[in-house]
């Protein structure tokens, strides 16, 4: 099955034996205003695509095939709540979450824009309560110290933006200590332990699911902790659950059978997957470290390229460009490595939150009708702070024998004002490196004279694509338009791929064999039907107990 197999997908194989062979750095020669031509703003944000492999043909037929795969009709089945998360029979309906109030939207006869707000308003009571210090632990002391507990879409969301936006705390917020614990082996969570007081620690377990069991095994460590320090005061376990948990989940009965009332719920729907979660309730550790203002600032940020994505035609539509720069890349160049360079370490975390974004999306070797692809999807995707890794592994980007498309990320304006002085230069530092860097990776070291002459080993051969993502400053309009942009961007690539980007079958089956092999683990049963490698190194493991 080749969906490429098509007029314009011809047409751009056909393209592609040319365009394949050209260098980046002629192309800039040939076409002096290559960053006119390719580089497309919003307010607030500027995506630059002029040092991709492209010209102009390249995005017409590009933008054709997006055409024959009726990528129109799909944006609206998005947006309208359509169920095309077909092996879950549901709808993605991420982008209601930043709908403004004034609008509607019916799932079954619902309007969940309702629903929505009604959610958020709850949220506020609970954020504004914390925020006052009215929010009291058992021995009546306020709460200041927030633990979520989660995994994947219900930590990676929260995590990357409470640190991308934490120069962004209220007067109230400030004072507010926010940790985050995800590792199944406990390592985060007992390290962290050690450091709090129990009687000022409110734990947010969060679980779309409420069955995780990476999420459960910390939450109960975790109440096993407050129940052990409460034990000689006598406190019940259930004033214990009430004044020391709150529970973000889709399942409210999953919650109760846990022991967190319902007072203390909060909600969201199954409609929202687990990775597009950080603008629903699952969002509280954001809210709590920005405040509510600023958690609907960022709502409001991503709903401003919600709406673009859905009104401007493809020849000028960030997420359909960014799209579609990727599919070239990948299934005509033959690239398959995308690293996500931020340049701002306060987007540090921006990689993990793509990596499970992108792979957990398109990560997929079936189309929508089951039958296996004939033709690469989702690339592998990693990244780090850019000037780290300009210590690390862009010896690999510049010299080493496989083709990776990089994506730059960094901002206009940071640290104005005259106590920030010196900050200023670090910032002006970064960016100079930022710029540096993409330029040689796109056009080598035809940026130097004489360079021709050097040895091979110190050459920089360059033509490796970058695209360059401006934000004017970093604020949570801004990022929240960022992550939007990346969400829609993952949808266009779906569409195209013809795969479903919102379930992920992939991660069941380990979840099932880890269950099966506990028991040999505990020394409860064993299992002679093994592969010889497991009951190897569960035997090894057993003999070190
Ligand atoms: O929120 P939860 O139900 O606990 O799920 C947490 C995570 O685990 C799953 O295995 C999925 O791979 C992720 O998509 C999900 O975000």
């Amino acid at each position: 099955m080749n969906v490429f197999a098509t007029e314009a997908g011809t047409d751009l194989y056909e393209h592609a034996t040319t365009l394949g062979k050209a260098h980046i750095a002629s192309m800039f020669k040939q076409n002096p205003n290559r960053f006119e031509d390719f580089s497309y703003s919003l307010p607030g944000l500027m995506l630059d695509l002029s040092k991709q492999r492209i010209t102009s043909e390249t995005l017409n037929l590009l933008c054709a095939l997006a055409r024959e795969k009726q990528l129109d009709q799909w944006i609206n089945d998005l947006l309208t709540g359509e169920k095309i998360n077909e092996s879950e029979n549901r709808p993605a309906l991420h982008t209601a979450l930043r709908t403004p109030v004034d609008q509607t939207l019916e799932v079954d006869g619902v309007n969940i824009i309702d629903q929505v707000h009604e959610n958020l308003a709850r949220m506020e009571r609970l954020v504004n309560q914390i925020h006052a210090g009215q929010w009291l632990g058992c021995t009546g002391d306020p709460i200041d110290t927030i633990v979520n507990i989660g995994v994947g879409g219900s930590d990676l969301g929260p995590f990357m933006a409470c640190k991308a936006l934490g120069e962004f705390t209220t007067t109230n917020s400030r004072d507010i200590e926010l940790h985050f614990v995800s590792s199944m082996d406990g390592s985060h969570i007992s390290s962290l332990l050690d450091k709090l007081d129990p009687t000022r620690t409110l734990f947010v377990i969060s679980s779309k699911s409420f069955t995780t069991i990476d999420t459960l095994a910390n939450a109960e460590t975790a109440k096993e902790w407050l129940k052990r320090a409460y034990q000689y005061e006598g406190t019940d376990e259930a004033l214990i659950l009430a004044r020391h948990f709150i529970g973000v989940s889709a399942t409210p009965q999953r919650m109760i059978d846990w022991g967190i009332p319902e007072s203390n719920h909060l909600y969201f729907w199954d409609w929202t997957g687990g990775r597009y979660s950080m603008w629903s309730t699952i969002g509280l550790p954001i809210a709590l470290r920005i405040g509510m203002s600023g958690f609907r600032e960022m709502l409001a940020g991503a709903h401003v390229m919600d709406s673009h994505f859905r009104d401007t035609p493809f020849e000028h539509n960030l997420p359909v460009l960014l799209a579609l720069t990727g599919i070239w890349n990948i299934n005509f160049l033959g690239i398959t490595a995308h690293a996500i360079l931020p340049y701002d370490g306060r987007l540090s975390h921006l990689p993990s939150y793509l990596e499970q974004l992108e792979m957990e999306s398109n990560g997929k070797n079936t189309t929508r009708s089951h039958e296996l692809v004939g033709y690469n999807t989702c690339p592998v995707l990693w990244g780090e702070i850019g000037t780290n890794a300009q210590h690390a592994f862009y010896q690999l980007l510049h010299q080493g024998t496989i083709p990776v498309m990089c994506d730059f990320i960094t901002c206009a304006v940071r640290y104005e004002g005259p106590n920030n002085i010196d900050l200023k230069r670090q910032h002006q530092l970064n960016l100079s490196n930022c710029l540096a860097q993409s330029q040689i990776l796109a056009l080598g070291d035809t940026v130097i004279e004489g360079a021709d002459k050097a040895p091979a080993y110190k050459r920089y051969r360059g033509n490796q694509p970058c695209t360059t993502l401006l934000l004017d400053k970093l604020t949570p309009h801004t990022f929240g338009m960022l992550i939007a942009l990346y969400e829609h961007k993952v949808f266009v690539q779906s569409v195209i791929w013809n795969i479903n980007p919102f379930d992920q079958w992939g991660v069941e089956l380990g979840k099932t064999i880890a269950t099966g092999l506990l028991p040999a683990l505990t020394g409860e049963a064993d299992n002679p039907s093994l592969d010889s490698s497991t009951r190897g190194l569960i035997h090894h493991i057993n003999t070190k107990r």
